[in-house]
């Protein structure tokens, strides 16, 4: 079953056309990737998915349901979580309290502070952190800093989670450590992942089929092994 449906989706920022018709579906519990150089538009197609910015043209579904109109925090709320390249932690609040106001926040609405804490410790556990639930968020690990804010979007009780470069400045160890864990959340809790990636080797590993986007334009969609091999994807990649 399609989860995410994007149909035709344009964004120009003045002059500039940062996205240009772009089209594809995710498949519930598959992972996603996207793929494109810097300035390519993967991170706008995530911000008008997400709501942030207001697409040009176009429409997306996400559960079958048009996402035109609806604010950042509805889209939220409906089951569709987002992760920032930059992360953006509250520092001076323990691991488990930064969850917790996830879960307050999120589609899972736990209004009272037990079922939120229930709700941030699983989110904890999904992605490793639970023995790290007392410290300070400030004082995580670059690569812990990237899990919590994946386990922030768990615990607003998301089905779908847009993933901006969770790998990006984490060793090799980490890398692998990461992709383990992405699998399990997608096997465990049928989680369905839309992810850009700068770390090919990741991106190639984990995801089921791949779009690439060069200045906007989609040039690719498919299985990895068929996008790398892409006659368009090696113009763009190596001249
Ligand atoms: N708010 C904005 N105003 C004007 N131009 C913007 C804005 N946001 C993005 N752009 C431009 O749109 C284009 C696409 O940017 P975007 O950040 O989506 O690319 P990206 O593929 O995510 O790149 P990166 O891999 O570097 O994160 C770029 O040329 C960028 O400069």
């Amino acid at each position: 079953m399609t989860i995410l449906d994007v149909q035709n989706v344009s964004k120009q920022f003045g002059g500039l056309k940062a996205l240009q018709d772009v089209s594809f579906g995710v498949d519930e519990g598959t992972i996603f990737g996207l793929m494109g150089a810097n300035g390519a538009g993967k991170t706008t197609l995530f911000g008008v998915i997400a709501g942030q910015i207001r697409p040009n043209g176009g429409s997306i579904s996400f559960a079958g349901k048009p996402l035109a109109g609806q604010r950042p925090d509805q889209i939220c709320r409906l089951g569709l979580g987002r992760t920032f390249q930059i992360v953006r932690p509250f520092g001076n609040l323990t691991v488990l309290d930064n969850v917790i106001v996830s879960a307050m926040y999120g589609s899972a609405r736990a209004h009272r502070l037990a079922d939120a804490t229930a709700a941030g410790r699983q989110a904890l556990e999904d992605v490793g952190l639970a023995p790290l639930a007392g410290q300070l968020a400030a004082s995580l690990t670059l690569s812990n800093q990237k899990r919590l804010e994946i386990a922030r979007a768990l615990a607003t009780g998301a089905r779908l989670v847009l993933l901006d470069e969770v790998m990006a400045g984490l060793t090799a160890t980490e890398v692998a450590g990461m992709t383990e864990t992405l699998f399990r959340l997608r096997q465990e809790r049928g989680l369905t992942i839309l992810i850009i990636e700068h770390v090919m080797g990741a991106l190639m590993n984990l995801s089921d089929r791949i779009l690439v986007l060069d200045h906007g334009v989609p040039i690719a969609m498919g299985p990895p092994e068929q996008v790398v091999a892409d006659e368009n994807v090696l113009k763009v990649y190596f001249g």
